[in-house]
């Protein structure tokens, strides 16, 4: 099967998942770089701290992987010396830095360290590592946990992370290296070691060396693929000449791994094919495994069974082999749990060994960054992977219901899959031709870099088109992502900033006229008046399509947008929204999540954000952090906002006087809205909010469609996307007007659970509520 996993590695533009595994540290973080590394039997994994420099998107800092083969350790200090002299030229020398180690090599190496790197070594123990490791992936990286069956018509699927301690303790890590590990973890802090088995990693890499020709671990991994054990292994049906049926043992179950070659004739026994054996090998390290662990996990009546160390490396036979045993000895009850990043708990537990990092995180959200465009180094094992450090994000304190999911559609059918993917292929040389003229007018002359752009997101939809799952669930929400960052690793700021510049000048122009008419309107015309004006200002949007079309050529203006917008019969209820502004008690606070730059902010949203503001409400304006198409910035809005402020009394007197009108970041650099994770700042000031606004076909159709939310809610936007108009039912250009009574409004309790912090899970280990 083609998948994530068999990526051509060698591809010096695109980061594969498997293989470069970066997670993103916030800005304004400046810091020596830390490092941690695990010297195991067979690698040695390390993972630095980096500042992201090269980025736009705001993130501060990188957490970056990379291994080595322990027998070439002479390699990975050489590429350490490379880290340490680089930051001691970026941030000067620093006095002697502490290497935090663990595995068996930080003892064996500790001196060569020591004299190599001139660095203070500091061992950490292995096994705690390991668990610090995997708390932190399981609490913080997005996706990055997931089941694996073949027999599904999606063999991977994701869990979201895991944030209450009660859902993951008891847990036992299977950490399969060299040799095998098992740990039981009962509570924060709390772990045995309960066992292990020397039939490991480097069992099978040792065999594969014997009865194979391949040179490296991953060669013969590969011949695997291609190989059929029955040819070496004698089977149930080889014994019985069927199902030995009684006992629930298919005729096609190994019997006898290997247990045909004995019954080979001398001479044939070299015939054997190096491809057949090593798929026999394989099964039988990794059955054992799955034998052994399901065993563990019964012994200790522990339900969650999670695997890690490189011998995985998310190769498909191994965790199919895996899951496939857990399965059938835990009679369906187990799943077997894997993680991407699972050969780097030991060397991740280290690095957060450091001073602080622990306590640091908490501060501290990371995403995970797919794409790296320098050359790889080729000493290492498998180049480096990425996460980037982001601020701190929380939950949106509003939500009703604990089963929130931003993504409205699921991109599981293969013909939507299909259709999204080949959108997005087809409009990429809008945004290359945009990234060409946001170089010409900064006098950057770097078409090289506008290509490996083309070339990276390009790469990663042949990727997606094989394995649609290859980084999380695909939706459109992370298709779009995936473009930001793609273009934000090769140095691309805003790349819609002169299209934005000269809407959002016309717009103001036109706005005093505008606020003019309206305020002369009759006071029950004004609501209608001021949604369509919302709806007609959401047309102006060069991320969609079609509508890029129009913008290009000049074809819409205001006006004309007004006249195309329909309004949707399926989802148009302006007049319950009018009627509890009428009837009911009045909004004391609104949050509106505000979509794109010039007619839509300045003309659609601001009056209808002053009406409320003349009705006694208070209003937030939530606006996205780092850019993407020609939605509106925190900076962008703020800069709005003052200019309006010159020469509207009632936005000056809101915003300057007497704070009712604020303007907030969300944290997001994506027209799609994820109210997982939105900037504390925001969440902070919306906890007193009875009514909130989402705005745009990305926030509130692609996204959020289907949320709830425990007050009131508004959802205004207008369908540009075909495929979207007819999966929700509309027809193209209608607007949709959703207004939704919340729990609180209905008379209901405004009470919800909040979830207890990493930091809280770490360091109390007990379960609490909190921001
Ligand atoms: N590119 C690779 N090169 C070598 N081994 C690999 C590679 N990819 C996966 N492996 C497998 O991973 C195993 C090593 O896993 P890992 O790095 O987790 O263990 P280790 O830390 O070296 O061992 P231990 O913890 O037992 O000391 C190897 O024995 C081999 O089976
Ligand atoms: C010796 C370690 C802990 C080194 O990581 C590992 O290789 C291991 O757990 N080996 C298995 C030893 C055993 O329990 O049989």
């Amino acid at each position: 099967m083609s998948s994530r996993f068999s990526f051509n590695a060698t591809d010096a533009h695109i980061i594969e998942l498997s293989k470069y595994r970066q997670i993103a540290f916030p800005q304004n973080q400046r810091r020596p770089v830390q490092i941690g590394i695990d010297i195991g039997g067979s690698l040695a994994k390390v993972v630095w701290y980096s500042q992201n420099k090269n980025s736009y998107a705001a993130t501060g800092g990188r957490l970056n992987f990379t291994k080595f083969e322990t027998e070439n350790i002479e390699k990975c200090i050489e590429f350490l010396k490379e880290i340490i002299k680089k930051d001691n030229n970026e941030n000067g020398s620093m006095s002697k830095r502490i290497l935090k180690a663990t595995g068996g090599g930080a003892h064996k190496f500790n001196k060569l360290l020591n004299d190599e790197l001139n660095v203070i070594v500091e061992t950490e123990d292995e096994m705690e590592c390991l668990i610090i490791g995997l708390n932190f992936l399981v609490h913080k990286i997005p996706y990055e946990v997931f089941t694996y069956s073949e027999t599904e018509a999606e063999p991977m699927v994701f869990e979201e992370k895991v944030i209450d301690e009660e859902e993951l303790y008891p847990y036992i890590l299977v950490n399969i290296g060299s040799g095998v590990s098992i740990i039981k973890v009962t509570e924060n802090g709390k772990f045995e070691r309960i066992g292990g088995s020397s039939l490991g990693g480097g069992t099978l890499w040792g065999l594969l060396s014997l009865v194979t020709n391949a040179q490296t671990f991953d060669e013969m991994l590969e011949l695997s693929k291609k190989g059929h054990n029955e040819n070496v292994d004698m089977l149930v049906g080889d014994i019985y000449g069927g199902d030995y049926s009684k006992i629930g043992l298919k005729n096609t179950a190994i019997a006898s791994s290997c247990g045909k070659i004995f019954r080979k004739k001398p001479e044939d026994r070299k015939k054997v094919k190096e491809e057949d054996i090593s798929r026999s090998l394989l099964y039988m390290i990794s059955n054992n495994l799955s034998q052994i662990a399901y065993l563990m996990a019964q012994l200790h009546q522990v339900k969650r069974i999670y695997f890690g160390g490189c011998f995985i490396r998310g190769h498909p036979v191994i965790m199919n082999s895996l899951s496939f045993g857990i399965r059938f000895w835990s009679k369906g009850t187990i799943k077997a749990l894997f993680l991407r990043h699972e050969g780097y708990l030991g060397a991740l537990g280290a690095f957060l060994k450091h001073h602080g990092n622990i306590q640091e995180q908490e501060l501290l959200g990371f995403s995970e960054n797919f794409t790296k465009a320098e050359r790889i180094n080729t000493t290492a094992v498998n180049a480096v992977g990425l996460i980037d450090i982001v601020p701190k994000l929380t939950y949106f304190p509003l939500i009703s219901s604990d089963e929130y999911h931003p993504d409205t559609f699921d991109l599981t059918n293969p013909e939507l899959q299909k259709y999204w993917i080949d959108t997005f292929d087809k409009n990429l040389h809008k945004m290359v031709d945009m990234a060409l003229t946001w170089q010409s007018t900064h006098y950057v002359n770097n078409i090289e870099n506008t290509k490996i752009f083309e070339d990276i997101y390009r790469k990663h939809l042949q990727v997606l088109r094989r394995e649609p799952n290859a980084y999380g669930p695909l939706s459109v929400r992370s298709l779009l992502i995936l473009r930001e960052q793609c273009l934000h690793e090769m140095g691309f700021g805003d790349i819609f900033e002169h299209v934005k510049q000269e809407e959002k000048e016309s717009a103001l122009e036109t706005l005093p006229n505008l606020l003019k008419k309206i305020d002369a309107l009759p006071e029950y015309e004004k609501l209608g008046v001021l949604i369509d004006n919302v709806l007609a200002g959401n047309m102006f949007d060069w991320g969609a399509n079609e509508v890029h079309n129009m913008l290009q050529k000049g074809e819409l203006n205001f006006d004309s947008a007004k006249t195309k917008v329909k309004k949707s019969e399926k989802y148009f209820n302006l007049n319950e929204f009018r009627e509890r502004l009428d009837s009911g008690p009045q909004h004391k606070r609104a949050v509106i999540f505000v979509d794109n730059s010039g007619a839509d902010i300045v003309l659609g949203i601001i009056p209808f954000a002053r009406y409320l503001l003349n009705r006694g409400t208070e209003v937030i304006l939530a606006a996205n952090t780092h850019p993407c198409v020609n939605d509106v910035t925190y900076t962008d809005l703020l800069e709005i906002i003052e200019k309006v402020c010159t020469f509207d009394d009632i936005i000056n007197d809101a915003y300057n006087k007497f704070g009712r009108l604020m303007i907030h970041e969300t944290g997001s650099g994506s027209p799609c809205l994820d109210l997982r994770n939105i900037n504390c700042d925001l969440a902070n000031v919306c906890e007193s909010v009875d009514l909130v606004i989402i705005e745009g076909m990305g926030r509130a159709m692609h996204t959020n469609f289907h949320a709830k939310f425990i007050c009131d809610s508004l959802k205004l936007a207008v369908f540009k996307n075909a495929s979207v108009a007819k999966t929700l039912g509309g027809n193209m250009y209608d607007g949709i007007c959703l207004f939704e009574r919340g729990e609180t409004s209905l008379g209901g309790i405004r009470a919800k659970a909040r979830r207890s912090t990493f930091s809280e899970i770490l360091e109390t280990g007990r379960f609490s509520f909190s921001c």
